[in-house]
């Protein structure tokens, strides 16, 4: 059995470490690093796991999952990166870096898979897209796989698509909740207790997101069906479009790619 050590174990670790010990993974099998001594504390306190050093989580671990903010890469890969063996795997959590970023500092053919994942890992809800750097192979992709999948989906991608993907499902919850967070405020408008429309709202975000998934049809038929002749509903859709919100998602989904993209230059 692999053992696993989470560097940089920050919101993104820490939704990693849970997941894995709900999923049955055995706690002597996991490390994880920190930079404060109370978050090391408080992790050690929550999940019983073994806080270490990042070199002796180099050391120790077969795998290691980079969990850092990608601002926050270079100088630990600097520090670290010559100094693991290429029989390890090096997975990378963080937006935007392409796996030829770790590459750069690590021991010529050294694996590196490249993921991005979301926070509804919590709830073992994630979609989680994974992709092969150069010297990652099929047994590679599988263990990452196996890492990921208690906490939800997984897709392979190729590393290509990976800044759309950080785009659409690493941020895609952000949006979710912008959405509520607007609808609940419109309830509010209307006259609704702020509770009620909560309820409201999030129950019919819950019910949409299930019938998106079950029922196998397409977004525009269950959007139809919704919406009856003069009735409430296309008076509110005319509206959307009067003020253009599928041209701004479009737009706003771009600037994340983009976004993307400037971290990877301003890394390489
Ligand atoms: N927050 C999100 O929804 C998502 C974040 N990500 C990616 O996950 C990564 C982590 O993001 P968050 O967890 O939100 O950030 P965070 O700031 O909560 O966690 C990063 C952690 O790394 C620690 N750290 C930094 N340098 C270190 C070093 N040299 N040694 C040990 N620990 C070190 C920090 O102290 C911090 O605890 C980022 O690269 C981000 O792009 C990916 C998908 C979704
Ligand atoms: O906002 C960010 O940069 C990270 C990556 C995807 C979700 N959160």
């Amino acid at each position: 059995m692999h053992t696993i050590a989470v560097i940089g174990t920050g919101k993104m670790g820490e939704v990693l470490l849970s997941g894995l010990l709900r999923a049955g993974w055995p706690v002597d099998r996991l490390l994880v690093t920190t930079r404060r001594a109370e978050r090391a504390a408080e992790l050690r306190e929550r999940y019983g796991v073994e806080v270490v050093d990042n070199d002796t989580a180099v050391e120790r671990a077969d795998v290691l999952a980079i969990a850092v903010k990608p601002q926050d890469a270079e100088v630990l890969m600097s520090e670290l990166g010559p100094g693991i063996p290429a029989d390890k795997l090096v997975v990378s959590l963080c937006a935007g870096l392409p796996t030829s970023f770790f590459a750069k500092w690590l021991p010529t053919g050294t694996p590196v898979v490249r993921v991005m994942t979301n926070t509804p890992a919590l709830v073992d809800e994630a979609m989680t897209a994974i992709s092969a750097g150069a010297h990652a192979t099929a047994a590679h992709l599988a263990l990452a796989e196996e890492m990921f999948r208690p906490l939800g989906n997984t897709i392979r991608v190729p590393e290509s698509q990976q800044d759309a993907v950080t785009a659409l499902s690493g941020s895609g919850p952000a949006y979710f909740y912008y959405l509520v967070e607007a609808m609940t405020d419109a309830g509010i408008l209307l006259g609704l207790p702020r509770q009620v429309a909560h309820d409201l709202i999030v129950q019919t975000a819950i019910g949409s997101a299930i019938m998106l998934r079950d029922s196998g049809e397409h977004p525009v038929k269950l959007r139809e069906a919704v919406t009856s002749p003069a009735g409430t509903t296309i008076s509110a859709i005319r509206e959307l479009e009067n003020h253009r919100v599928r041209a701004a998602l479009l737009a706003a989904l771009e600037a994340a790619r983009d976004r993307a993209r400037e971290i990877a230059d301003q890394n390489l």
